[in-house]
C-alpha cells in the first residue's frame, strides 16, 4: 500500500476535529528542529526543497514521505486545523496524524525541518546504497563460501566440494557475515545451497584439532559460543530463507533446517544427524523443531539413534518441502526461486516475522541450552573417541 496512491506525494486532503497527543516538547524526539528564528530556512530554500523532492531518485518510504507531508502543511498552513477523517478514510486519517502531531511547531521550525530532511534525502540518494547486492559487498575470507546476488535472490554457496563442504570455523563466521549483509540488501529472497556432490558433510571435525592455549575448555568454550552466534542469525533472519538441498546433508547442515522458511532437495539428498555416534547432542534448535515437524518418535530416531532419512523421507516428514528428481533439479528449483522474489518483499518480510515472532524467545532459549549442553560434550571422552576414530580414519559415518 502507498500513502499516495498514484498521487503525489504532498496531495491536499479534507480534514476534521484536533487531538494533539504529541506535544511540541515530544518532537525533538522525532529529530525536528523546534529552535528559535535565528538558524531557520528562507522561503526560497524551502521551494527549493519542495522542487528538490520531486527529483528524489529513490522513493524514501511511506513513514519517510509522512513526515515531509506533515512538515509541508504545518510549514504552509500552521497546526492541523482541519477535522479529523473519519475511520474510513484511512489514508487521510494518517496523514491527519501525522500533521497533527507536529502540534503547535511553528511554520518557520517546520520549513527548516523540511529543508533539512530533504538535505538529507537527496546527499543519501546521491552516495551509493550501503545496501547494495551482496555480490558487491565484501566478499568472505576465503573461497570456501561464495555469496552472489541476482534476480532478487542472494545466494551463499558453501564451496568446498573436495571436504563434502565440511563446516570450518572461518565458514561459521563467513556465513553469519553473510546472512547479516543478505538481511539488509535489496534482495528478496535468501538462498543457503553447496557445490558438488554433496550439499555439507556438517561441523569439519578438524575443527576440534586446533586446541587454543587455553586447551580443550577454551576449544569448547569458544566452540559453543559460535555455534550459539551462527544459529541465532537463522532464527533472526528476515527474509524468506531457503535450502537449495543439492545432495546429502550431515550434522548442523540438517539440525537447522527447521529454522529455514522452505527447503528443497534433490531425491539424490539424504539426511543424516549421528550425534550420539559422535558422541555429540543435538543443535540449530533441533531438539525443539524436529519433534514439532516430525513428531517425537520420529526425531527421536534421528536424533538420538542417527537415523539416516532419504529425500522422500525427510519430505514425507515434513522436514524438507519438495522432493526434485536430479537431472532437472536446478533448473525447476531456480526458475520457481526467481518467481518467488518477484513477489513483493515487504509482504514477505512482514508474513515471516509474523509467522517467526511467535516462536523466537523459545528458540533463543533452546539455542542457548543445546549450545552450553554441546559445550561439556565436546569435552567427554565418547566425543572425543569419536573424531579420532573419523580422523584416523577408522571410521566413516
Ligand atoms: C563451531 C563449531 C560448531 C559445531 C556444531 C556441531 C556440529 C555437529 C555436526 O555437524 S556433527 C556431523 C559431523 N560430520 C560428520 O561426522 C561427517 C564425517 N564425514 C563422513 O562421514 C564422510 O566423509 C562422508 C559420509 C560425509 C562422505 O564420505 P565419502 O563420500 O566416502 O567421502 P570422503 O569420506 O572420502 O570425504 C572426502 C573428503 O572430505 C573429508 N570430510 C568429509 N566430511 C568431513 C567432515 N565433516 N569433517 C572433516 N573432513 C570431512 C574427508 O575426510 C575426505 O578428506 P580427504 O580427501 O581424505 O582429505
Amino acid at each position: 500500500m502507498t500513502l499516495w496512491p498514484g498521487g503525489p506525494w504532498l496531495g491536499g486532503t479534507s480534514l476534521e476535529t484536533t487531538n494533539h497527543w504529541l506535544s511540541p516538547l515530544q518532537v525533538p524526539a522525532l529529530g525536528l528542529h523546534v529552535g528559535g528564528p535565528a538558524m531557520l530556512a528562507s522561503q526560497k530554500d524551502f521551494n527549493n526543497a519542495v522542487s528538490q523532492v520531486k527529483l528524489l531518485k529513490e522513493d524514501p518510504g511511506n513513514e519517510v514521505k509522512l513526515k515531509l507531508y506533515a512538515l509541508y502543511k504545518q510549514a504552509t498552513e500552521g497546526p492541523c486545523n482541519v477535522p479529523k477523517p473519519g475511520m474510513l478514510g484511512f489514508i487521510n486519517k494518517t496523514k491527519w496524524d501525522a500533521w497533527n502531531a507536529l502540534g503547535s511547531l511553528s511554520k518557520e521550525a517546520a520549513r527548516q525541518n523540511y529543508v533539512d530532511l530533504v538535505s538529507r534525502l537527496s546527499a543519501s540518494s546521491e552516495s551509493p546504497s550501503p545496501e547494495a547486492p551482496a555480490a558487491d559487498r565484501k566478499q568472505p575470507e576465503s573461497d570456501s563460501l561464495v555469496v552472489t546476488s541476482e534476480d532478487g535472490i542472494t545466494t551463499i554457496r558453501l564451496n568446498r566440494p573436495a571436504k563434502k563442504n565440511a563446516l570450518t570455523t572461518q565458514m561459521y563466521r563467513d556465513i553469519i557475515a553473510a546472512l547479516q549483509a543478505a538481511s539488509k540488501d535489496e534482495s528478496a529472497i535468501t538462498v543457503l545451497t553447496g557445490s558438488g556432490d554433496y550439499y555439507c558433510s556438517g561441523n569439519d571435525l578438524t575443527n576440534f584439532t586446533h586446541l587454543p592455549a587455553g586447551g580443550l575448555e577454551e576449544m569448547a568454550r569458544s566452540a559453543a559460543a559460535l555455534l550459539r552466534d551462527f544459529v541465532n542469525c537463522f532464527i533472526d533472519f528476515p527474509k524468506p530463507l531457503v535450502a537449495v538441498v543439492n545432495g546429502p546433508a550431515v550434522g548442523i547442515s540438517v539440525t537447522i533446517l527447521g529454522l529455514f522458511d522452505v527447503v528443497y532437495a534433490t531425491d539424490r539428498a539424504s539426511f543424516h544427524t549421528p550425534f550420539s555416534h559422535l558422541g555429540q547432542s543435538p543443535e540449530g534448535c533441533s531438539s525443539y523443531t524436529f519433534p514439532k515437524i516430525m513428531g517425537s518418535s520420529k526425531a527421536a530416531e534421528m536424533l538420538l539413534f542417527g537415523k539416516k532419512l532419504t529425500a522422500q523421507e525427510a519430505c514425507a516428514q515434513g522436514l524438507v518441502t519438495e522432493v526434485f528428481p536430479d537431472g532437472t533439479f536446478q533448473k525447476e528449483v531456480w526458475a520457481r526461486l526467481k518467481a518467488y522474489s518477484k513477489l513483493p518483499p515487504n509482504a514477505m518480510r512482514i508474513s515471516k516475522q509474523i509467522i517467526r515472532n511467535r516462536e523466537k524467545e523459545k528458540l533463543h532459549a533452546v539455542n542457548a541450552e543445546e549450545s552450553s549442553v554441546l559445550r561439556e560434550r565436546w569435552q567427554s571422552d565418547e566425543c572425543m573417541n569419536a573424531i579420532a576414530s573419523f580422523l584416523s580414519r577408522k571410521v566413516k559415518l
